[in-house]
């Protein structure tokens, strides 16, 4: 059995991002830029004006009126303003060649068909002048960025239709149990808890389940469910079947697919039995059935594999941070445990409660946790000691 370090480790070293491809710009909300990006036009692409008023040319019009030649809404291609006049403008339209700044039209006074001007204007006055936020040619985003609905108007401003990002991976979530139930419990059924625990992880998460399936604990079932989601999804996270039984027959049905197992059976509770492996350039990951051991080993495994397959750097990294216990709490076994705790407000900072749990069942402590804290093995802590914690759920 091998240290969840070390599990970690051998998986983030086999995973690249995705080769990238171009995708429409409203698609690309979330996604990691694959490519910089230039600006095609700069911006503003001419000189605008930022307020409802008069264009007038310096220092001619100061305190002086002049009679309204014509008028410039956006989108007109003003001529340009000849001296001893000024011109009506409104905001956004293009500034007249020959004008240097734009009045407010609250600062002029109409007076017998001529517009009066303030003594004191400034060149340049409610003008956007041309190419003040980005020029043609500028570099606007850098590979590796995490592309938001600000970027996209940013690069939909700058000329671009199409951005070349890494796309997000397909994935499958297989349910394994012939115990698993959906309307009606018989005898030795149970309802299926981890299929809609991990499709709305993967939504919250930012990733779209391609696929899911249910399979009984048969052999040959399995392995026509893996090789057919095999085909379409980069992914397959399955759940349950993964450990000794003699139904546990994920692995079997790993080996059988030509599958490369990166590890099985990790140090840590609750999880033991995850299995990682790669068919080709698709991953299956086999978590546990127990509920709460599929949740950790999903925020543990799938989403930084989902999320470096996704191009995002240092998607291993987390952010565990030591945090304050709320309470005394020990780890007696010889495996690291990932347990579900939750974050309390506390006058000298934050605390975190690790939540008193049934074991790797128990989906009511699980619901309660906000995060998970990490208790090595041999572990006692009073109150007020640390322990490291990471967020359970960051929704990107
Ligand atoms: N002799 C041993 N037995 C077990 C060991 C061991 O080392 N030696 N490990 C235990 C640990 S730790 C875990 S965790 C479980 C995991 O077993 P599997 O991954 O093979 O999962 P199953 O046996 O299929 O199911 C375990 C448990 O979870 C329930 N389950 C399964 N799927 C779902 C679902 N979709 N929704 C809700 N609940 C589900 C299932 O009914 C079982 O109760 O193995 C221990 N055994
Ligand atoms: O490792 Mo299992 O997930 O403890 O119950």
């Amino acid at each position: 059995m091998i240290h969840p370090d070390h599990a970690l480790e051998l998986l983030a070293s086999t995973a690249k991002p995705l080769p990238a491809r171009a995708v429409s710009l409203s698609r690309a909300a979330g996604h990691v830029l694959a490519q910089e990006v230039r600006a095609r036009v700069s911006f503003p692409p001419a000189p605008v004006a930022a307020m409802d008023g008069y264009a007038v040319r310096l220092p001619e019009a100061c305190g002086q009126a002049l009679p309204m030649l014509f008028t410039v809404a956006a989108g007109d291609d003003p001529p340009p303003l000849p001296a001893g006049g000024c011109a009506r403008i409104f905001t956004g339209a293009v500034v007249p060649e020959g004008a240097t700044a734009v009045v407010a039209q609250e600062d002029v006074e109409l007076v017998g068909g001529q517009v009066r001007f303030p003594a004191q204007i400034s060149p340049g006055d409610n003008i956007r002048q041309k190419g003040e936020v980005f020029a043609q040619g500028e570099v606007l985003a850098e590979a590796g960025v995490v592309l938001t609905p600000a970027h996209l108007a940013l690069l939909a401003a700058a000329g671009k239709k199409r951005l070349v990002v890494h796309p997000k991976p397909r994935v499958a979530v297989v349910a394994t149990g012939s115990e698993l139930a959906d309307e009606k419990l018989t005898r030795g059924k149970i309802f299926d808890s981890n299929t809609p625990m991990l499709e709305s992880f993967l939504l919250l998460s930012g990733f779209a389940v391609a696929a899911k399936a249910r399979v009984p604990d048969q052999l040959d079932a399995l392995q026509k469910t893996l090789t057919s989601l095999l085909a379409h999804a980069d992914v397959v996270i399955t759940t349950g079947g993964v450990s000794v039984g003699d139904l546990d027959l994920l692995p079997q049905a790993v080996q059988e697919l030509g599958g490369e197992v990166i590890f099985h059976k990790v140090a840590m509770q609750p999880g033991k039995p995850v299995l990682a492996a790669k068919v080709g350039e698709r991953f299956i990951l086999g978590l546990p059935g127990n509920p709460v051991s599929a949740l950790v080993g999903f925020r543990l495994f799938a989403l930084p594999l989902l999320r470096a397959l996704a191009g995002f750097a240092q998607a291993f990294h987390e952010p565990w941070t030591p945090l304050p216990l709320a309470g005394p709490v020990s780890n007696r076994g010889q495996r690291v445990q990932f347990r579900p705790a939750r974050e309390l407000p506390s006058e000298t900072g934050k605390a975190v409660e690790v939540l008193p749990w049934k074991g790797s069942h128990d989906l009511k402590a699980a619901a309660q946790a906000t995060h998970l804290a990490r208790l090595d093995a041999g572990f006692a802590g009073q109150a007020g000691d640390r322990v490291l914690a990471v967020e359970l759920y960051r929704p990107r």
